[in-house]
């Protein structure tokens, strides 16, 4: 959560965009966009100020399956350097050590807490990987993530469709050859 007086700045410097580009802060339709806008920034990279990801659950159990996959995780994020969406889905994969997995929802939630900063994809795909084995400490993990990017689609180079993929694998995912082509076989479209 961006506290007010941080917000306050944002409403200012909406105000003064507005202006540069030619509009009139004041007018009816946009009074209240400066305002809108700092709310929106709240949401968008409420990671920022957010504690460190730590509401989590490992369970132990008894006997564990040897990877545990979430596919096709929606996010959006915002690159950090034009502050426009990048968006997509992600796919983390771990094998579980000492018989401890997560709640499965604590998953999407990292992808969350990863996404809602200023972002390049490249980092987001490691911050996930890295968080996920500082929380469980599996004996490996996969992530991979497919975006389209709105800096290349809508200005700039303008290449509408354009998928960017990433991954980044650590621990067992990374010796064993066979696993590593399980989680790309899994999530290959
Ligand atoms: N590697 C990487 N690059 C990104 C990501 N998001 C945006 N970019 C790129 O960041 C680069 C910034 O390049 P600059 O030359 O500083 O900025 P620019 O003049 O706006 O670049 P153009 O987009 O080519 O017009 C661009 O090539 C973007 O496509 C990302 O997640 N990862
Ligand atoms: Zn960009």
């Amino acid at each position: 959560m961006i506290d007010t007086k941080s917000q306050e700045k944002i409403q200012i410097a909406v105000k003064m965009i507005l202006e540069a580009i030619g509009e009139d802060p004041e007018r009816e339709g946009i009074q209240e966009t400066p305002a809108r806008v700092a709310k929106m920034y709240s949401e968008v990279f409420s990671s920022v100020t957010a504690p460190e990801f730590d509401n989590y659950k490992v369970f132990p159990v008894d006997e564990t399956t040897e990877m545990v996959l979430l596919k096709d995780i929606p996010f959006y994020s915002m690159c950090e350097h034009h502050l426009l969406p990048f968006y997509g889905m992600v796919n983390v994969a771990y094998v579980p050590g000492d018989n401890n997995v997560i709640g499965l929802s604590k998953i999407p939630r990292l992808v969350e807490y990863c996404a809602k900063r200023p972002n390049v994809q490249e980092r987001m795909t490691v911050n996930i990987a890295q968080e996920l084995t500082r929380i469980l400490a599996p004996k490996g993990v996969a992530v991979s993530i497919a975006a389209r990017h709105m800096c290349v689609e809508m200005r700039g180079i303008q290449k509408p469709g354009v998928m960017t993929e990433t991954s980044y694998y650590l621990g067992s995912f990374k010796e064993d050859k066979e696993l590593k082509r399980e989680f790309l076989q899994r999530t290959t479209k």
